[in-house]
């Protein structure tokens, strides 16, 4: 989720949440629970919760954790308001007693401690993203809200890094806005993205909002917007380093009318309408001139049209950025466009020309980037907006919010799906480095228990297969769980969304190949502890009914 700056000082200076995440965003049932603890006197019983997934997303092997200063944000601000307070009172059932409301009134969350993973780390099933300790009624009614900021952000800034190693150091840029689950899933994705590797969106509000840089070319509309060359109002353009304005109008047909034969066309193949459109863009945007080239025909329109005006500009000292493709195939299309313009470079002797950008967008996905790829392409950007922002693969990461703990006295939840079974008890998390540096597990322990030491021998044990275990000898110990809120107050100096970028790429070089890649990858090992092994199966034989065959 997202800050959509609606709480703006009349200044414009925002106070830093977003409208929308306020207490109320929740299920009805986590107020119903409420009331029903603090009738059954549990007000002071205190929980510890675990936020985490059971499965990444993507068929893929690892996840992005991100959304936690959104959290952090909304544990500052917990408070219901006078009007929430009259909304619940006419809502719940008559019965309720006054007294709960006044309860509800005083609720902050204070009380509350959070651990968590950094934003932007790579992070594994079963390892909690978040822990919360603090007053059970509290703790449960952050339930719904915590999830909702934390799924989408972190199901997106995973999408955005696997098109990211898919598409390796070309350029990326958000263009989803359009498509997006509504405005706030529109402004999540945009920032999310960013993190996950993303270089800039299409969304101007998200470039006000998080400092995002804000990119763009046009429409097809601006191209069929004009028929012909008598559509241009101006023709007149002064040259980069001053003189006397000279007709672009006139500079471009000279120019296409000497490159018809290196493209094999003839002139009035060429849509007028289009060369219309492209100069009058240039003259509004000489030093940003990006040109859509598929409109009517990219080889024997688009692309002619483009290298015109470009030169033109060029004869003025202006350079074009160079194209959009938005249809037809793109591997096949950006060869040919490479091919004109290093042509047209060693023609002409303009060096920069071989170097155009070649953007190309239309429903483009991860298999598409790794199909391009593998035909061999020539293309420098992406513009991606569906299948990113609706992470069309997989529409929703699982992540969960258990109790693991109350009163001190571990909590579990069982299931006939072993992979269901909830890890009790309040824990620690550490990731153990290989010498290289790579990440070799994720081991769970108790808190009780000593951190596992660099050089020493631990063991490391699958949860629920007993014959499945491992000595590690780790060569670096990473305790992955900080303390982010204590006591009111956000207690760590948060990163900047550069930062939880940069973040995300270191996080991500420390797994190996094979567990990043896109076709059955390796998957990452998550163990528990010698100790925290019986633990659980000690509760789960407590806890589990012995059934009676009849
Ligand atoms: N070389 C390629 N390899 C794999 N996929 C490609 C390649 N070129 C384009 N694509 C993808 O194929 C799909 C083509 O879309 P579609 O069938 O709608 O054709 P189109 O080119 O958009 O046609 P139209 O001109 O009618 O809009 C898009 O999802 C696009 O990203
Ligand atoms: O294809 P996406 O990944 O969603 O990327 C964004 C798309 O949005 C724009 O046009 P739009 O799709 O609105 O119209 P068009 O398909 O007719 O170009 C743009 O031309 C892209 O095609
Ligand atoms: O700027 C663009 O080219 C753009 C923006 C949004 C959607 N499609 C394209
Ligand atoms: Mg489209």
């Amino acid at each position: 989720m997202t800050d959509n700056g609606t709480n703006c000082t009349p200044e414009g200076k925002k106070l830093g949440q977003n409208g929308i995440i306020q207490p109320l965003l929740t299920d009805l049932y986590q107020i119903t629970m409420a009331y029903a603890y603090w009738k059954s006197g549990k007000t002071k019983d205190y929980a510890v919760f675990d936020l985490f997934f059971r499965k990444n997303p993507f068929q893929g092997e690892f996840t992005i954790f991100a959304g936690l200063e959104e959290c952090l944000k909304f544990l500052k601000k917990f408070h219901y308001s006078y009007s929430d307070i009259e909304y619940l009172r006419q809502t719940l059932p008559a019965t309720i007693e006054e007294e709960f409301y006044i309860f509800l009134s005083k609720l902050t969350a204070k009380d509350v401690t959070l651990y968590a993973l950094e934003e932007g780390s790579v992070a594994f099933p079963r390892v909690p993203l978040l822990r919360i300790e603090g007053p059970l009624i509290m703790a449960q009614l952050l339930e719904t809200t915590l999830l909702t900021l934390v799924n989408y952000a972190s199901l997106m800034a995973t999408n955005a890094a696997r098109y990211r190693m898919a598409a390796g150091d070309l350029m990326l840029l958000e263009f989803g806005l359009r498509r997006a689950q509504g405005p706030d899933g529109g402004l999540s994705a945009s920032k999310y993205s960013y993190i996950g590797g993303f270089d800039g969106t299409s969304n101007v509000l998200a470039g006000k909002l998080f400092n995002i840089p804000v990119k763009g070319t046009h429409a097809h509309a601006y191209i069929t917007s004009f028929t012909n060359l008598s559509d241009l109002h101006l023709e007149m353009l002064q040259p980069k380093n001053g003189g006397d304005p000279k007709n672009l109008l006139e500079l471009s047909l000279n120019w296409r009318a000497k490159l018809v034969n290196m493209f094999r066309v003839v002139s009035n193949e060429a849509n007028d309408g289009e060369l219309a459109a492209l100069i009058s863009f240039a003259i509004a945007f000489p030093d940003g001139f990006m040109a859509l080239v598929d409109t009517y025909d990219v080889k024997r329109s688009g692309l002619l049209n483009f290298c015109a005006v470009a030169l033109a500009l060029n004869d003025l000292g202006y350079r074009a950025i160079g194209i959009r493709i938005d249809s037809g195939d793109l591997a096949y299309l950006s060869n040919i466009a490479r091919m004109y313009f290093v042509e047209i470079s060693r023609t002409y002797s303009v060096p920069w020309f071989a170097d155009l950008m070649i953007m190309a967008s239309n429903d483009i996905n991860e298999e598409t980037i790794l199909s391009l790829n593998d035909q061999g392409h020539k293309i420098n950007c992406f513009g991606i907006g569906t299948h990113l922002v609706t992470c069309q693969r997989q529409p929703a990461l699982g992540c969960v919010y258990k109790m693991v703990e109350l009163n001190g006295q571990p909590r579990m939840k069982l299931s006939q799906d072993v992979g269901k079974v909830t890890m009790p008890g309040c824990k620690d998390a550490y990731r153990l480095y290989s010498e290289s540096g790579d990440a070799l597990i994720d081991l769970l322990q108790r808190s009780v228990e000593e951190a596992p030491e660099i050089n020493k021998k631990v063991l490391c044990r699958h949860p629920f297969e007993e014959s499945k275990r491992a000595y590690v000898i780790p060569s670096r110990v990473e305790k992955l769980h900080k303390l982010y809120w204590k006591n009111g107050e956000i207690v760590q100096t948060l990163p900047n969304l550069n930062k939880i970028r940069e973040k995300v790429r270191a996080s991500l070089r420390t797994l190996r190949p094979d567990i990043k890649r896109n076709l059955n990858p390796t998957p990452f090992k998550v163990a528990v502890s010698d100790n925290l092994y019986h633990f659980l199966h000690q509760l789960w034989l407590e806890n589990a009914p012995i059934g009676e065959l009849s």
